[in-house]
């Protein structure tokens, strides 16, 4: 569902993606590691339609997001993907539920599933709660609860366990992966920590050269 072709993006003239081509495999859960200052993030927002590439195509479901109108690639991105993204932080002043009801609003679904979603990753009773009231590891599940609700075919997630300890994250992990394989969604995570990339099917290691296939365990 998700293809780059020939993907070119430069900072001030200083070139971080240079004709990266990949294909994502349906309903696969990738890992994306590499350097700081690679483009792992650029790369995510670039999925995401959140930046432009300066030359190439991001392809979703067969359609170059390049030839969407505005209206469409974000009714596309509202509709097809769920995000965990430091930017998309759960929002303060929405209580637990409509934060995780949001995405089911904005494409005009029944917001009736962000309850069954929190009790889904572990939160049940607490949709009347504001985030301030949780921990980071419970707000990490909102975010993923938020990511999921709506079905999304495509999951992205930029160090979604990045500040959390080490027993929390697996168990976020764990959870997001469960989730995106009971609803067959494929997932796109860039992550530092190689114990995070293992809950991944694969990991890809980007660089100047691209994407390189890398064996779990390294
Ligand atoms: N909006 C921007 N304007 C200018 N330069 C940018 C912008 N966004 C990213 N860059 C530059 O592009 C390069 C890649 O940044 P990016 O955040 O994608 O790297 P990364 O691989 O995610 O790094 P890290 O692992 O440290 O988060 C960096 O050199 C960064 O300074």
């Amino acid at each position: 569902m998700l293809e780059l072709i020939n993907i070119c993006k430069t900072y001030n003239q200083r070139p971080v993606l240079a004709a990266l081509s990949h294909r994502f495999a349906p309903g696969e859960f990738v890992a994306i590691m590499g350097e700081s200052g690679v483009g792992k993030s650029t790369l995510l927002n670039l999925i995401a339609g959140l930046d432009t590439p300066d030359s190439g195509e991001v392809v979703v479901d067969g359609a170059p997001i390049s030839a969407l109108g505005d209206d469409a690639a974000t009714r596309l991105r509202r509709s097809r993907m769920g995000f965990v993204f430091q930017a998309f932080h759960v929002l303060p002043h929405l209580t637990l539920q409509q934060n995780v009801a949001l995405p089911l609003l904005l494409n005009g679904q029944d917001a009736g599933a962000a309850l069954a979603m929190l009790d889904k990753v572990g939160l049940t009773g607490r949709g009347g709660d504001f985030p301030r009231q949780l921990s980071g590891g419970e707000l990490q599940r909102v975010a993923i609860a938020r990511a999921l609700v709506h079905r999304p075919a495509l999951v992205l997630a930029d160090e979604p366990t990045g500040n959390l300890d080490p027993e929390t994250a697996a168990g976020i992990l764990d959870l997001l992966r469960a989730e995106i394989k009971a609803s067959g969604a494929a997932a796109i995570m860039v992550t530092h920590s190689h114990a995070a990339a293992e809950k991944a099917d694969k990991t890809f290691v980007l660089s100047r050269s691209g994407l390189t296939l890398t064996p779990h365990g390294r």
